[in-house]
């Protein structure tokens, strides 16, 4: 067999996305040279954007993979170096695009990427497992997509999504997304702080600050949908989003009770004020099918009682003069909390359970309305009561 070419070599490398920044490492200037022997042999040199990068082993695996592959290659020697300054700063120039720094992709006139941010009125109603379910499921579709865990009080995102303890990389002041097992990307709160268990105290302004640093220093890419998991409530974080955000969609999480329901409808009605549009309601824990019964009895118990979501969906409807419908009703399942428990979320690891089901449901409703400018909010403000 002949020897490969350097450019045959070259054209394997392009194939190979950074994991992080998912575009080809040729691209990013991380391959700094490629040697190919009479016999054969190849070596390759590819640069790392910082020491001890984590994903080093996916990288390696990659390159060696993608270049065995060339016909003619007997064998690869690979050495890793590091990006010095200066080709870090080329690095960064390249994925700006031009952007100017501190500037929100998503905010930008042209922006095709759906935002949505997930809401509640109260704590625990399952605001984050329906986000991080919903990005699988959006990601199953062929989807690229970004979550943002701005919970400054649970942070629990990344643990769902299997990467609890893995801190982001970083290029100069450029963030890298933690990409995650099931190929959707995630920057959290809980990242950005020096120690995990160190405890979030923050005013609204570092708040703003934090969600800024998160949406404008990340490099996020070309995304096609951005989910936001929010705090509970209607405090800084929620009035920092409408200010920067105004075309985010919001999606508000409730529980059938009756309490639940009406702070659910009053994180709508800040939303609204905030100029986002409401695009539905996900009831969740919305009953408990029963252990003990066949299953064709399909009998429930509604453990939190009943009509939450619809209530919420009603009177948002009513209050904003369009329709606010109910996405889903999510019963109450073992296997999703243990899904979320050990960073494998219900719709990957039990697809066709009931639950899995109304999560994924929501995604077909949202992918069903299409990428792009189309149903976004044109900034006009609707009438609002609390
Ligand atoms: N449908 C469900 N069935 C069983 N367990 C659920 C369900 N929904 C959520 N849970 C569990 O309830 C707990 C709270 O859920 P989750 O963290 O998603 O709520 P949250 O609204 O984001 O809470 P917080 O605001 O405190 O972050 C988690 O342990 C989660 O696994």
């Amino acid at each position: 067999m002949s020897t490969p070419t350097q450019q045959q070599v070259m054209d394997a490398l392009a194939t190979v996305n950074d994991p992080e920044i998912k575009r080809p490492i040729t691209e990013l200037g991380m391959v700094d040279s490629v040697e190919v022997a009479d016999d054969g042999s190849v070596a390759v040199h590819v640069l790392l954007t910082v020491a001890g990068c984590p994903l080093k082993d996916t990288i390696n695996r990659d390159v060696t993979a993608a270049v065995t592959k060339v016909p003619g290659v007997a064998s690869v020697d690979l050495t890793l170096g590091v990006m010095t300054a200066e080709q870090r700063a080329g690095l960064k120039e390249i994925l700006s695009d031009g952007r100017a720094q501190r500037e929100i992709p998503f905010a930008q006139p042209g922006s095709l990427t759906k935002v949505y941010a997930i809401a509640s009125g109260k704590g625990g109603v399952g605001k984050s497992s329906v986000t991080v379910n919903l990005a699988l499921s959006l990601a199953a579709q062929g989807l690229r997509v970004g979550v943002v865990d701005a919970d400054i009080y649970g942070h629990s995102v990344p643990a769902m999504l299997g990467v609890a303890d893995t801190r982001p990389t970083q290029v100069d002041d450029l963030i890298m997304p933690v990409p995650t097992p099931s190929g959707v990307s995630v920057i959290s709160i809980g990242m950005l702080k020096p120690r995990r268990d160190q405890v979030v105290a923050w005013r609204g302004p570092m708040l703003d600050r934090a969600l800024v640093q998160m949406l404008a220093d990340v490099y996020w890419g070309d995304l096609d949908a951005l989910l936001l998991d929010l705090p509970p409530g209607t405090g800084d974080v929620a009035i920092s989003l409408g200010q920067h955000l105004p075309s985010a969609e919001v999606i508000v999480v409730t529980t059938p009770q009756e309490a639940a329901a009406e702070v659910a409808e009053r994180a709508g009605t800040m939303a609204s004020m905030m100029h986002q549009r409401v695009i539905g309601v996900v009831e969740n824990m919305s009953y408990l099918p029963c252990p003990h019964c066949p299953p064709e009895d399909d009998h429930r118990l509604e453990v939190f009682g009943s009509g939450g979501g619809a209530r919420v969906a009603q009177t948002l409807s009513e209050r904003f003069g369009y329709d606010v419908p109910l996405l889903a009703q999510v019963p109450l399942d073992i296997s999703l909390r243990e899904g979320g428990d050990v960073g494998k979320p219900i719709v990957e690891a039990d697809p066709t359970a009931p639950a899995a089901r109304e999560l994924t449901k929501i995604a077909t409703t949202l992918s069903g309305r299409g990428r792009g400018l189309a149903g976004m909010q044109l900034g006009l403000t609707p009438s609002s009561k609390f």
